[in-house]
């Protein structure tokens, strides 16, 4: 019961507050007092069921005969509860019935147990392929796949502009399942063998993971050693390879400071330094935490990447724009379902500020990296396409070149990583010289 009761303390903040699952989930349970197995219990009912909370929302309104808008919020959340522990979990249905029905009696009142009681029966009287045939009838294919796979129909749509058909499915189902933490080992600061039982990722030379938590590694604890996808290493990586001339670097979107600070060691290692430059001071403060290993290598401003923040001009610069993130919905449980395309569409005019700034700020025959923790289109190639549009003195490189141990990475001449292919992020990155 403490584990479901924590559990749907947690969920309530998720959907009443807005607050991200991840965080509101570790804030609890570093109080909560559970032991490791119960802790595992409320990590998978709170993750499991935000991660489907729209085809379980789906699947309680076919089984209630209702709207769930027509009932009260915190019931709302125990049928989701119970609709995960059912249709997600190996328990017994009607053990998670009744232990459901126990936590709202527990929590909002015995009147409410009987409409709990009636609507997850029903919920148990399918599996959960016979509850997805259910929904998948009369849907085209975009709509049967989302369904199947648990995604919004509109991310599905903007998924297929840019893979294959037949890919479709594995992107789905990879982001269904939560990451392992990938090590980044800082140039200068650390190498692998300062970690315990350290395995080297498949494409960056900075990549490691290790077996237990990042946190009981001594050199993560002093900064040497960082937590970063794979993807982002990668396309740090790509830009501090690609020929350019000297001189300093920028990273004009740096908060909270993981490229910034692999790109510090990088510029380090190449005789240089990297000015990391962010427009909320809270994230400003961050970065300069990533950097504190680098005492002297590493300058740190809070200013804003679309205005003129620096008088000078850089010979490679990073722009990693704020974006929609459907390339991390693997990472964050509950975003697929809050995210629209209104806030695709919000972001475009930022995105191509920042990425005309960007070039602004780069030297003759300089490179700027524009990256996204996104695949799609309106945030990738559309913008820079646009922006490429007004500058002729700019040039889109065929980016892959920077990464020619990666296979499939290509989009175009850009670079597309995927979670199903690469085992990273969705991270995209076009390489322009300016
Ligand atoms: C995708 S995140 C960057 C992640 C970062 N590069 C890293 O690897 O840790 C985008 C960042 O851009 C910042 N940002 C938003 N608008 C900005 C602006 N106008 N100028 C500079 N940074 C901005 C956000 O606060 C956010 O920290």
């Amino acid at each position: 019961m403490n584990a479901r009761r924590t559990a749907f303390d947690v969920l309530r903040q998720v959907t009443a507050e807005d607050s991200y699952a991840n965080l509101a989930l570790a804030k609890r349970l570093a109080t909560a007092g559970l032991d490791a197995r119960d802790a595992g219990l409320v990590t998978e009912l709170v993750a499991g069921t935000c991660r489907s909370m729209g085809t379980y929302d789906a699947i309680l309104e076919e089984a209630a005969g209702r709207k769930l808008s027509s009932l009260q919020p915190a019931v709302v959340d125990l049928l989701r509860l119970g609709a995960h522990q059912i249709l997600g979990m190996r328990l017994k249905k009607y053990a998670a019935v009744g232990a459901t029905v126990d936590l709202a009696r527990a929590t909002v009142g015995q009147r409410v147990t009987g409409v709990v009681n009636a609507v997850l029966r029903k919920v148990a009287a399918r599996d959960l392929d016979g509850w997805l045939d259910l929904l998948a009838e009369g849907e085209d294919r975009i709509g049967a796949l989302a369904v199947r796979g648990r995604h919004p129909h509109w991310i599905v749509e903007a998924y297929a502009e840019v893979l294959p058909a037949d890919e479709l499915e594995a992107a789905l189902t990879a982001n269904n399942v939560s990451p392992q933490p990938t090590l980044v080992v800082r140039p200068g600061l650390a190498d692998l063998g300062d970690l315990d039982g350290a395995t080297p990722t498949r494409f960056s030379p900075f990549g490691a993971t290790v077996a237990g938590s990042p946190a009981d590694q001594e050199a993560v604890r002093q900064g040497r050693v960082g937590v970063q996808d794979e993807g982002s290493q990668l396309v740090a990586w790509a830009l501090a390879r690609t020929p350019a001339p000297e001189g300093p670097w920028l990273d004009t979107c740096a908060g909270p400071g993981g490229k910034a600070a692999l790109l510090t060691g990088l510029a380090r290692e190449a005789g240089t330094w990297l000015l990391a430059s962010e427009a909320q001071e809270h994230r400003a403060r961050l970065v300069r935490q990533a950097l504190a290993g680098y005492p002297d290598g590493a300058a740190v401003i809070a200013a804003d990447g679309t205005a003129p923040a620096w008088d000078r001009a850089f010979a490679r610069v990073m722009v990693d724009v704020p974006c929609s993130g459907l390339g991390a919905l693997r990472r964050r449980p509950e975003s697929r379902w809050r995210r629209s395309p209104a806030d695709v569409a919000a972001l475009g005019q930022l995105q191509r500020d920042l990425l005309r700034r960007a070039i602004d700020s780069t030297v003759d025959g300089g490179v700027v990296a524009y990256v996204t923790c996104s695949p799609h289109r309106a945030e990738t190639v559309d913008v820079v396409d646009d922006v490429l549009a007004e500058r002729p003195q700019a040039r889109r490189l065929h980016a892959p070149d920077a990464l020619p141990d990666v296979p499939d990475c290509s989009l175009g001449d850009d670079v597309q990583l995927w979670t199903h292919r690469h085992g990273t992020d969705a991270m995209y990155m076009s390489l322009i010289r300016c």
